[in-house]
């Protein structure tokens, strides 16, 4: 500790006191690949003097990287809990074979952790933001929601509202799993207007009855899943613009306790580009471009301890979080092949479908329930899922 920078001499009076003062370590254990250090801050230093070193410790240790999160309880205060993983559990991507059965909402598996333990995304009562540039993996982290939460959508438990102004390319892929996709600004606006309709239906009877929506089948979570937000709030024309940003934050301020949340992919994190950057609750700092952008995404101090601007070209689909504890971990998402995504969106097929209205109407659209939106899919054969096995590793094995 003393040659991180961590050890001092205290004043005593006048003179400095010839003993020289280290951070205690309060507790040291293992497990899988990391070996935890809980630290307690000696007199005069804070806790972002230990998670500014903590790097400086993974080095002197040989440590293939670290994490650093609070410690719980009454040491929380004045210790931290330094993780040192000896082993990178994240070199080697991995590659997703097929879908939980498991019709979860509250949370998806995604990929793992730098422990090698599961990562796992909040999906209710959040609005995510997947931050990285081209070629990040974005894809990773939006197939591996929209495929977790599909056995759910199946029973219309979730129901899946897409849009993707780069043609669809991206979302088209697994078509099957949306009640609702937009792939036009016209439509993406007539998307909008139907989940503030689910708002104001949901928080009239929800008023003075319950605060958190709570899915079942047939009045389900809605997830509003967008490719490329900056399309909307960036690139389209002044008037959509306009009314998208304003529409988008609506749902953003209003949804989240009402069973309606926003999972917003964006290359270019800037506050132009992204005006309602802030309404977003969490956020996945996949590969940024520069270490002003690791800021904008995770937020002050999250450079040091989040190096989103840091992770190779080689590694895509890996990521920083920071959860709501304050805890910091990097993760990697499982790719998901072309051919998984389309098989899972055949076996998981919405059963509910939307019709957006016609371009003609929707200026007349206000949100007032006067047109029924919802409309059952036909009942189809049931189809055998295509049979996939597990490949892995893919692509490059280093960063
Ligand atoms: N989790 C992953 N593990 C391994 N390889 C991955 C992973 N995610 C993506 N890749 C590889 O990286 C490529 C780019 O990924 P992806 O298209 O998801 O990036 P993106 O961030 O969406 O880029 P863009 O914004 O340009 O669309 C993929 O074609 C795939 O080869």
């Amino acid at each position: 500790m003393q040659q991180c920078g961590l050890a001092a001499p205290f004043r005593k009076g006048r003179d400095l006191d010839p003993q020289i003062h280290v951070p205690r370590l309060l507790r040291c254990r293992t497990y899988g690949s990391v070996l935890e250090l809980t630290v307690e801050t000696r007199r005069g230093q804070t806790i972002e003097e230990l998670n500014t070193a903590a790097p400086k410790l993974a080095a002197s240790l040989r440590a293939a990287t670290y994490r650093v999160r609070p410690a719980q309880g009454r040491r929380a205060g004045y210790s931290t809990v330094i993780e040192l993983v000896m082993h990178d559990s994240l070199t080697a991507p991995v590659q997703a074979a097929a879908a939980s059965p498991l019709p979860t909402y509250d949370k998806v598996t995604l990929g793992r952790g730098q422990s090698g333990a599961t990562w796992q995304l909040v999906v209710r009562g959040r609005h995510t933001l997947i931050a990285g540039c081209s070629g990040a993996g974005k894809g990773s982290v939006l197939w591996g929601l929209c495929c977790g939460l599909s056995p759910a959508v199946r029973r219309d438990l979730v129901r899946l509202w897409g849009v993707d102004l780069k043609r669809g390319v991206e979302l088209q892929m697994g078509a099957g799993l949306f009640s609702a996709a937009a792939y036009n600004p016209r439509d993406a606006l007539a998307v909008l207007k139907s989940l503030l309709q689910v708002i104001d239906e949901r928080g009239t009877k929800m008023a003075g009855h319950s605060r958190l929506h709570q899915p079942r089948p047939g009045d389900p979570l809605h997830v509003l899943v967008i490719d490329e937000l900056a399309a909307l709030t960036a690139y389209s024309d002044i008037t959509i613009r306009r009314d998208a940003e304003r529409l988008l934050s609506e749902i953003l301020t209003q949804g989240r306790a009402l069973g309606v949340v926003v999972v917003a992919c964006v290359q270019d994190p800037r506050k132009d580009v992204v005006p309602m950057r802030g309404l977003f609750t969490q956020t996945v700092a996949l590969r940024l471009r520069s270490i002003e952008e690791t800021v904008m995404v995770l937020g002050e101090g999250a450079a040091a301890i989040a190096p989103a601007h840091r992770i190779s070209p080689r590694a895509p689909g890996t990521a920083w979080i920071v959860d709501d504890t304050g805890a910091v971990d990097r993760v990697r998402a499982d790719y998901w092949p072309d051919e998984v995504i389309a098989a899972v969106a055949t076996t998981n097929r919405a059963n509910v479908l939307v019709e957006l209205p016609a371009n003609d109407n929707l200026d007349d659209f206000a949100g007032d329930g006067e047109w029924d939106v919802v409309s059952p899919r036909r009942p189809r054969t049931p189809r055998k899922p295509r049979e996939m096995s597990l490949v892995a590793p893919i692509g490059g094995d280093d960063e």
